[in-house]
């Protein structure tokens, strides 16, 4: 698969997000970051928020639910028109049942972990999803500095993902740029969240285009692409 470049939203100007979207209309999917000010201390939009969201632009939604309570909420986001839902390990109560009722209803499920929660114990899980998050920062707020110390996680998932031959993406979220990106593609990761390195930049469709042919020319570098 080509490398993804998934805009965040977070970064952008909330009172003209049709034209933001708009802006990165070349993007695979746009990033829209829902925090309740409860799983994480900040606090953005809703589910009616998303559904005007996607009644606006023709690019998909990829909705990454930083909330408490993600079993209850979570298939309210696909009714709203996300094409894919993120939910967070640590506050999900049955992460494969959610998992089964996202897609049941039509979205891809995605599964994230904050930085301290390891991989390891989800091995089980992951034919259940359509796509892993591995945050590489603390989630709630743009504009933090990359978690370089996440590597080797995306490195070990990128290993599970071939061992069990997997169609599983894996997507970083969180201080993604020009400097960053490659270490990630290198690492295994092939969709990428960016917030302030796209909507911070002159021109954000550029900066799509340019992150994605960075992220692609790692990936064709990296052993574990090659192996394919
Ligand atoms: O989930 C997030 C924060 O919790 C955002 O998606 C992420 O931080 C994007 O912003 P930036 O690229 O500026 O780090
Ligand atoms: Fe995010």
């Amino acid at each position: 698969m080509a490398a993804q470049i998934n805009p965040s939203i977070l970064s952008a100007d909330f009172s003209r997000l049709a034209d933001e979207a708009q802006a990165v209309a070349g993007a695979d999917w746009l990033h829209v970051d829902v925090m309740d000010n409860h799983f994480v201390p900040n606090l953005t939009l809703g589910v009616p928020v998303v559904e005007s969201l996607a009644r606006a632009t023709g690019t998909p939604l990829d909705c990454h639910l930083m909330i408490e309570a993600p079993d209850r909420w979570a298939p309210q986001y696909v009714e709203a028109g996300a094409g894919s839902v993120t939910f967070h390990v640590e506050a999900a109560a049955a992460p494969v049942r959610l998992a089964r009722e996202i897609r049941a209803k039509g979205a891809r499920a995605s599964m994230a972990l904050r930085p301290a929660t390891p991989i390891e114990p989800y091995e089980d899980l992951l034919p259940e999803l359509d796509m892993l998050l591995i945050m590489t920062v603390e989630p709630g707020f743009g504009g933090q500095a990359f978690l370089d110390i996440m590597l080797p996680k995306i490195r070990r998932t990128r290993e599970m993902i071939s061992k069990h031959g997997l169609d599983l993406w894996l997507q970083v979220d969180g201080g993604v740029s020009a400097s960053t990106i490659e270490q990630c593609a290198d690492a295994g990761a092939d969709v990428f969240v960016a917030g302030s390195a796209v909507y911070g930049a002159q021109d954000p469709a550029e900066a799509v285009r340019a992150l994605r042919n960075q992220a692609e020319a790692a990936t064709g570098k990296a052993s574990w692409a090659c192996d394919h």
